[in-house]
């Protein structure tokens, strides 16, 4: 088992010349992002945060963490987009598969339940039909405190809380805001309810290593110390210019290599369920960087071989727009000896003696061999194990390759001017529904 982050390119289907070409661009941008002098430079705070974040506030992580795993049964976590899924996508590929399920002596951690990421009235309704009865923490996490999907989950719960708990409902609400300008610090201040702090300078994608991401973590019992540790061994690592040494440089860089061949479409392609919260996270972060101006690769994602069975013949045979980018995970959490079978009625026992993540790799092998074959680039990231430190150092290469591929591209990889519209329109489309109600009353 190898004890770093690997990039392979041996499918890539590049050619030498068209990485070379873009050198001199990568030096640019990669100046720009150290100097903070490109698009959205206010908006930097992530690049060097594993290894200047507050160690204050970290510790008051910690010791909420401590309280919210004594008292409750249950976390809720009420966040959107990046105020919710770095620490789902942490959580997901860290914890149990069935962690609700297994008997009480095994668990020796709250659940975490999300809610905020939606409007549907039976989510929400039906979360709170679970959470009766039960201790519970709420955990309300908004940079800018005024998502409509988290304030209307945060006000139902507020009042199921206060409810259920009268005073008491303050110790057990934690609220991650920005320190200015947010409507729910501002309320937090007024109820006494224990905040942490977004700092400003960080968006939401790129949020997963504050408090945002690791009080959740924290909650679910990862050891957050190591997570940071993987970012802040990432952030020395991946600050190298050189591509030859800089493997996150040498993916942001062919991924755009490819985009200029005419590939608009990147598939995450994952291998294990648990990481299906980490393509999401990945595409918000890819999806929210790039694609304005006219401009981006589609980030999708694939959980094989389960979407073979659905979408391989799309890979295979479609339009050929699109590459995938390969996580392979070196070794599994656990794993299971093939048996010999008697019978053999099933013509499985040319497999005894196999194990299941053998025959899962030798799936990914053959899979990747057959879509490039026909065609279809392949990129591939291998990271060691699924543990918190290669975890943090994941997110950090992700994170530090979207900047860079963001400015390669010429967009601003930090802001997020697009998602306004949906937001202003449903918010017009409210109050004037209220102004008709209002003229009907009279
Ligand atoms: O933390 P907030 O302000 O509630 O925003 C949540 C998410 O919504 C977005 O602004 C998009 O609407 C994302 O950029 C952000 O991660």
């Amino acid at each position: 088992m190898g004890n770093n982050i690997v990039f392979n390119d041996k499918n890539s289907l590049l050619r030498d010349h068209e990485i070379e070409g873009m050198k001199s661009q990568l030096e640019l941008v990669h100046n720009e992002l150290h100097s903070k002098t490109g698009k959205g430079n206010d908006f930097l705070g992530w690049l060097d945060y594993p290894s200047s974040f507050d160690r204050q506030e970290f510790e008051r992580v910690k010791s909420a963490a401590k309280k919210i795993r004594k008292d409750s049964e249950i976390l809720v976590v009420a966040g959107i987009g990046g105020s919710y899924l770095g620490a789902r996508a942490v959580i997901e590929s860290l914890k149990h598969s069935f962690s609700e399920l297994l008997p009480r002596e095994k668990r020796n951690s709250p659940h975490i339940l999300y809610v905020g990421n939606n409007l549907s009235s039976n989510y929400i309704m039906e979360l709170l039909e679970v959470i009766r009865g039960r201790e519970i923490s709420l955990n309300v996490i908004s940079k800018s405190g005024k998502t409509i999907e988290t304030s209307i989950s945060f006000r139902i719960l507020r009042e199921y809380m206060e409810k259920t708990y009268g005073e008491r409902a303050r110790d057990r609400i934690y609220v991650t805001t920005d320190r200015h300008n947010s409507a729910i610090g501002d309320l937090a201040k007024l109820e006494g309810y224990q905040t942490f702090t977004i700092p400003g300078d960080i968006g939401g994608r790129y949020s997963v290593f504050t408090s945002v991401g690791m009080l959740p973590v924290a909650v679910a019992g990862f050891d957050v110390d190591e997570i940071m540790r993987g970012a802040s061994d990432a952030q020395i690592e991946y600050s190298e210019p050189d591509i030859e040494k800089n493997p996150c440089y040498r993916y942001a860089v062919e991924r755009n290599a490819l985009n200029r061949r005419g590939k608009d479409v990147e598939i995450l392609t994952i291998y294990d369920p648990s990481l299906q919260y980490l393509a999401e996270w990945w595409k918000q972060l890819f999806g929210e960087s790039e694609g304005k101006d006219g401009k981006g690769i589609l980030p999708m994602s694939l959980c094989f071989t389960t979407d073979l069975h659905s979408m391989g013949q799309y890979i295979q045979d479609g339009k050929k727009n699109l590459f995938e980018t390969v996580i392979n995970v070196e070794k599994p959490k656990k794993d299971f000896y093939m048996f010999a079978d008697n019978e053999n009625l099933d013509g499985l026992n040319y497999l005894s003696g196999k194990t299941v993540d053998f025959i899962n790799k030798k799936a990914m092998e053959g899979t990747m061999k057959a879509h490039v074959d026909g065609g279809v680039s392949n990129l591939m990231i291998t990271i060691p194990e699924l543990n918190e430190y290669y975890i943090g150092k994941l997110l950090y290469f992700f994170q530090k390759a979207c900047a860079i591929s963001g400015y390669m591209l010429g967009v601003n990889p930090f802001d997020q001017p697009g998602v306004e519209d949906y937001k202003r329109n449903t918010i017009e489309l409210l109050k004037a529904d209220e102004k008709k109600m209002n003229l009907n009353i009279i």
